[in-house]
């Protein structure tokens, strides 16, 4: 489902009237449909199909981990439809049949579940249950690491906190393993 953006652009209109704001004059007059062509943006990943970014597999036998890090994260809180942005890393050790993806498609992962209103421990249990519903994958480990404005520039206001959240499935749960694939990705 497409972002309906005439719609969003006739919320947005009320909500610069709410605020105290003159929709009408000059600054604001475009902003409205700036705003929800932005949200268009923001909330693409709904209208992503899973199967369009990990429908294509590469027949490798690798049974180690691979393990992309440092992916850069924007997302919207659910609670204050406000950002909260940081890194993402994942890791995933193939199925025992060879189906490797593209490491682009570990990015576009985290695209298509950051591209909506979220909770960061939803968004990484998503991602990892992802890799293993859709390439088989013998253990998964995702960390995310993130600031969200909500606690940030309103609220409690505490800037700098950071949040991390991991999700560790099949073979990663193993102690040792889990162990090696943190440092790999603490290690900066
Ligand atoms: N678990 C979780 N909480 C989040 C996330 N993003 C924002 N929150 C929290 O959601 C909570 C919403 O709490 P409420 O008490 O309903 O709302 P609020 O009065 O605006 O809360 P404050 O932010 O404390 O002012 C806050 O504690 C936020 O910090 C997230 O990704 N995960
Ligand atoms: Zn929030």
């Amino acid at each position: 489902m497409a972002v309906d953006e005439r719609r969003a652009a006739a919320a947005v209109r009320e909500l610069l009237a709410a605020i105290g704001e003159d929709p009408d004059r000059e600054g604001l007059q475009d902003t409205p449909d700036r705003v929800a062509r932005a949200w268009g943006e923001l909330a693409a990943g709904y209208s992503t199909d899973i199967g369009d970014i990990l429908g294509t597999t590469f027949d490798i036998e690798h049974d180690e981990l691979v393990l992309v890090k440092d992916i850069e994260l924007v997302s919207m809180c659910e609670h204050h439809m406000l950002p909260f942005t940081g890194v993402a890393h994942i890791g995933y050790i193939p199925s025992s049949n060879g189906r490797v993806t593209g490491l682009s498609k570990l990015a576009r992962l985290v695209e298509m579940y950051g591209r909506r209103l979220q909770v960061q421990e939803r968004l990484t249990t998503q991602i990892a249950d992802a890799l293993v519903e859709h390439l088989d994958a013998r253990g998964v480990i995702v960390v995310v690491e993130a600031e969200h404005t909500c606690m940030t520039m309103r609220g409690v206001r505490k800037p700098g906190s950071r949040t991390v959240t991991s999700a560790v499935r099949g073979q990663l749960r193993n102690p040792a393993t889990r162990a090696e694939a943190m440092s790999l990705i603490l290690g900066r």
